[in-house]
């Protein structure tokens, strides 16, 4: 049982969302896109900072550079961003619904009658995390949510810096992270954040982690 924070942290894949859903629904998506997205938008910012970073001189290098860290679930942020852009059309024409655990929904409304902040950091551009939670299976939950963060805007998520800028950005220490990968929550207890790990169904336990162990967002698991 943990005191209450005054800012929840969530990680989402394999906390909010289930990693199938990422895996077996965006990234397939955005994978069948990115010849078409990547030829109309060969100008775009996006698009030129991840030629910048991949060095890929044309199209199909770069669509054949993008297509294998997709594939490779590489968390490189010009990937994230072009991503996301794609991903918005999907969202918002209803041909894609997120997934979110039914608990979610009911966590946000309790924390947010305590006056408990909740704020989002995932690898995902920030533009696809609003996406995500406007367009969920259980209604737009963007209402419940007061920060976004990313690696771009933040850090890798697996380093200590990263956490402590949200900190700053967030002007309290009193926050607890939530996510399912030990290294993220390494970095953030590091960092001085409270911190909980998610074990949603099919995810194996990883025997190494310290971290305290919750299958979801009750209080009873969480104490808050
Ligand atoms: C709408 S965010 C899409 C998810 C994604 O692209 C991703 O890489 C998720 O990473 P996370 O840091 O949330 O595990
Ligand atoms: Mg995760």
């Amino acid at each position: 049982m943990g005191s209450a924070p005054e800012v929840v942290l969530l990680d989402i894949e394999g906390t909010t969302t289930d990693i199938s859903f990422v895996h077996d629904v965006l990234f397939p998506l955005s994978r069948r896109a990115l010849p078409e997205y990547i030829a109309e938008h060969w100008n775009d910012d996006e698009v030129r900072d991840a030629r910048e970073a991949t060095g890929a001189s044309d199209i199909g290098g770069l669509i054949e550079h993008l297509t294998a860290w997709i594939d490779a679930d590489r968390k490189e942020p010009t990937l994230k961003a072009i991503q996301g852009k794609i991903w918005r059309g999907a969202f918002e024409s209803g041909q894609v619904k997120s997934h979110v655990y039914p608990d979610v929904p009911v966590a946000f409304q309790r924390w947010k009658a305590r006056g408990i902040r909740i704020a989002i950091f995932s690898s995902g551009s920030i533009e696809a995390q609003e996406l995500l939670f406007r367009h969920s299976e259980q209604g737009d939950l963007t209402g419940f949510l007061s920060g976004y963060f990313d690696p771009t805007t933040a850090g890798p998520k697996r380093e200590v810096r990263a956490y402590e800028a949200i900190l700053r950005a967030l002007g309290t220490r009193q926050v607890a992270f939530l996510s399912d990968v030990t290294a993220e929550l390494d970095a953030a207890r590091t960092a001085g954040l409270s911190t909980w790990q998610l074990l949603r169904p099919g995810v194996a336990d990883d025997a190494g982690s310290t971290h305290p162990k919750v299958s979801t967002f009750a209080p009873d698991e969480l104490g808050f």
